[in-house]
């Protein structure tokens, strides 16, 4: 460390003499010899004081023999008041008792009478000297004071070590983040507070950096005194003395563990999932692109598994977010048990998407093996804090090399993958394979040629009855669209009404299919056919617009056909979707006089609580129940729940997709009126439809047939 003077050395010396032709001639000397030096002079000891008193001079040049006061005497009172101030006695008096006495009182220097100039120069000189050092001494002890109080008050941690690194020194600071005391501390290595967490190579680096002079900074993962760990920003430089020895070593820290923390959360919220607590889709990224960099070194195979959970929608709409949040939660725990700890990397993706990356795969026999395993852990009820759920999950698997390069065609193709396992039903996985690449084309093209088909009129409606099995009458014509695609001829609904629905083409396609089926109601009342009501599906997203009401009710006035012939068909899973809401709906739609009825009865989730809310009129049994009705006991118990439901509740309930006597039979037994299938029709053109009004005759339907024997 460097020490510097803050204050200029400016002396001055007070000359004391009452010959005054000696005053000047020795004040001339003075001011040419010591041009530095400011000159105050007295006549006699008195004065000599006061002038002491007021300038405080660094020197006094005194006569001894003085009128008033003489010069030993003003010495003495001098130095009462300091003891450092340098006083040169002149005389001519070599009197042994004052000599005694002027060293008695501390006088400096005694010049002889008469004066040799050159041993008075020398003898100022020397005091200058002296009062000059003393001077810096001071100041160098109030700077000493300074940086000690400083060290010891400093916000900063301190610790001192000697050149072999045992600590002699640490400030308070050191000891409240440490815990440990300076005599704990001193005489200990700065190794009793390693954590074992920072690398050995850092303290290697550290050790070669300052001990050939230079000065070392870093971060240390430490542990105090009582165990718990703590992060510090360190530096420390060497200390070295006026020879350019190193004497010892500083090291200066500051405590960054909440930095470090904060940093810590940042890095997880930015890198992994916050519900689920798996990386998140950034981190599966970087991830993905060094697998893939080591597959392709090692020549090794790697898979992608997408996956989302089927009819997660509907459970986190009808059963709450709450519900929803707790079974992502459940279900990522349990892609983790299926995947290989610190190998595999299951992720979510957003929503209830999740993606798995396999690396170091031998065989696709792996990857299928690990999504047969989550496909079966699957089967397992999720018990989640408030509730109970079967929830499935579909599968798409990708693999490198053969399915992509990169992260990028790998995840799509895992993705498309999905959907074909989609397409085949609940839980199940689906290998990518390159045709369907080609499907997603044809997709493509589908799609663009849905957009021009309601401009082109490429629609129309088939219409398939409702009978009453007691009257034999038609109690109802569903309209069921269909799309005369002019190349690929007549498309089922089954194939674009999804798609129609993920291109938002659904709400106009939707009104265009009510308009029409009103209009061809209207017109065979006016033909005078009895009148029937025409019952039209609502898809989910057409249903829960926010004008549709307002829609429906134009539509009918502007086709002047009364509400109570119009029927609304919507899926169940649309009434669980915010109930308040739905209930709202549906009161104005019945307040209209519109006929309600639930399609697809027993495959969603409706309570028999729920839909007593619900101001409908018909259940409509789904047809998976009513095709085994006759040979599956299951169906057949839940064809006869929903029958005794719908009868407690005192709603209508039709049966569809009748196709055997047999089905017609045991529904009929069950007490079920209404029925709908290919026995009686399968959906018809509007002209054929006049056809069945002229002749409704149902040969099965005669009494014999109808009841078991
Ligand atoms: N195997 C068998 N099938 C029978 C039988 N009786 C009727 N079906 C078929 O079952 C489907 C019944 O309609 P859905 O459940 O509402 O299912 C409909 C409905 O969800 C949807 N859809 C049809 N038209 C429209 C529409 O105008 N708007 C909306 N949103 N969806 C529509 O497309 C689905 C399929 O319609 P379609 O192909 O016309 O198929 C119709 C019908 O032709 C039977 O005895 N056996």
């Amino acid at each position: 460390m460097q020490f510097t003077t803050a204050k200029l050395f400016a002396p001055t010396l007070l000359f004391v003499e009452d010959d005054r032709s000696t005053r000047d001639l020795i004040s001339l000397v003075i001011d040419a010899r010591f041009p530095g030096i400011k000159l105050i002079t007295a006549a006699n000891g008195a004065n000599g004081l006061e002038l002491y008193k007021k300038h405080r001079p660094e020197i006094v040049l005194t006569d001894m023999k003085m009128p008033v006061m003489d010069g030993i005497t003003m010495a003495k009172e001098i130095k009462q008041l300091s003891r450092e101030a340098k006083i040169i006695i002149l005389s001519g008096q070599t009197d042994a008792r004052l000599l005694l006495e002027a060293i008695d009182i501390g006088i400096s220097h005694y010049v002889l009478k008469p004066i040799n100039q050159e041993k008075l120069q020398a003898v100022i000189k020397e005091c200058l000297e002296c009062s000059r050092l003393e001077q810096q001494l001071r100041e160098q002890e109030v700077f000493i004071r300074r940086l000690s109080r400083a060290v010891e008050q400093s916000p900063v941690s301190i610790m001192i070590t000697d050149t072999s690194g045992n600590i002699e020194y640490v400030n308070p600071r050191f000891t409240k983040l440490t815990g440990y005391s300076l005599q704990e501390a001193a005489g200990n290595k700065p190794s009793m507070l390693k954590s074992g967490q920072s690398p050995d190579d850092d303290y290697r680096r550290l050790w070669e950096i300052i001990s050939s002079g230079g000065e070392w900074w870093g971060e240390f993962h430490n542990r105090k005194k009582d165990g718990t760990y703590y992060w510090v920003l360190t530096s420390i430089s060497p200390i070295i003395d006026g020879d350019n020895h190193i004497t010892h070593f500083i090291a200066f820290q500051e405590d960054i563990t909440e930095r470090k923390q904060a940093e810590d959360t940042i890095k997880q919220m930015a890198y992994y999932d916050a519900l689920t607590g798996l990386p998140n889709r950034q981190l599966f990224n970087e991830l993905m692109h060094l697998a893939l960099a080591q597959a392709q070194r090692h020549g090794r195979l790697l898979a992608i598994l997408f996956l989302d959970l089927d009819r997660f929608k509907v459970i986190n709409d009808t059963l709450g977010h709450g519900v929803g949040d707790e079974l992502l939660k459940a279900a990522a725990l349990r892609l983790r048990e299926c995947c290989r700890r610190d190998i595999d990397t299951v992720a979510r993706r957003g929503g209830d998407e999740f993606i798995i990356l396999l690396p170091d795969l031998d065989s696709v026999q792996e990857a299928v093996r690990v999504a047969q395993k989550i496909i079966v852990s699957f089967n397992r009820l999720f018990t989640l804090p408030d509730i109970e759920l079967f929830v499935s999950t579909c599968i798409g698997i990708s693999i490198y090399p053969d399915d992509g390069k990169d992260a990028e065609t790998l995840i799509k193709n895992a993705d498309m993958a999905m959907y074909r396992a989609k397409e085949q039903g609940r839980n199940r996985y689906h290998l990518y394979t390159s045709s369907m690449d080609e499907q997603a084309l044809q997709r493509l093209t589908m799609e663009n040629d849905l957009r021009r088909a309601l401009q082109n009129g490429e629609f129309l409606l088939y219409y398939q009855p409702k009978i009453n099995i007691t009257s034999g009458r038609i109690v109802c014509f569903e309209a069921l669209v269909r799309w005369q695609h002019p190349e690929i001829g007549l498309v089922s609904p089954n194939q674009f009404i999804p798609l129609a629905e993920d291109i938002g083409l659904i709400v106009p396609l939707g009104q265009w299919v009510l308009r029409a089926a009103c209009r061809q109601n209207k017109s065979w009342q006016e033909m005078n056919y009895p009148p029937m009501r025409v019952a039209v599906n609502f898809s989910p997203k057409q249903f829960l617009q926010p004008m549709m009401v307002n829609m429906v009710e134009q539509v009918l006035a502007e086709e002047d056909m009364d509400p109570r012939w119009l029927e609304m068909e919507v899926t169940e899973n649309v009434m669980l979707q915010n109930v308040d809401k739905t209930i709202d709906t549906l009161n104005r739609l019945n307040n209209l006089g519109i006929h309600i009825s639930i399609d697809d009865f027993g495959t969603g989730y409706s309570s028999l609580s729920y839909i007593k809310k619900l101001p409908i009129q018909t259940l409509k049994i789904d047809q998976s129940f009513v095709s085994d009705i006759d040979t599956n006991k299951d169906d057949a118990a839940i064809a006869t729940a929903v029958i005794n439901m719908a009868r407690s509740l005192r709603l209508n309930v039709i049966a569809e997709g009748v196709e055997t006597v047999e089905q017609l039979k045991m529904l009929s037994d069950l007490d079920c009126q209404e029925m709908q299938g290919y026995l009686f029709s399968k959906p018809v053109s509007a002209e054929e439809v006049t056809h069945l009004l002229k002749s409704t005759e149902w040969p099965y339907l005669a009494m014999g047939h109808l009841h078991s024997t």
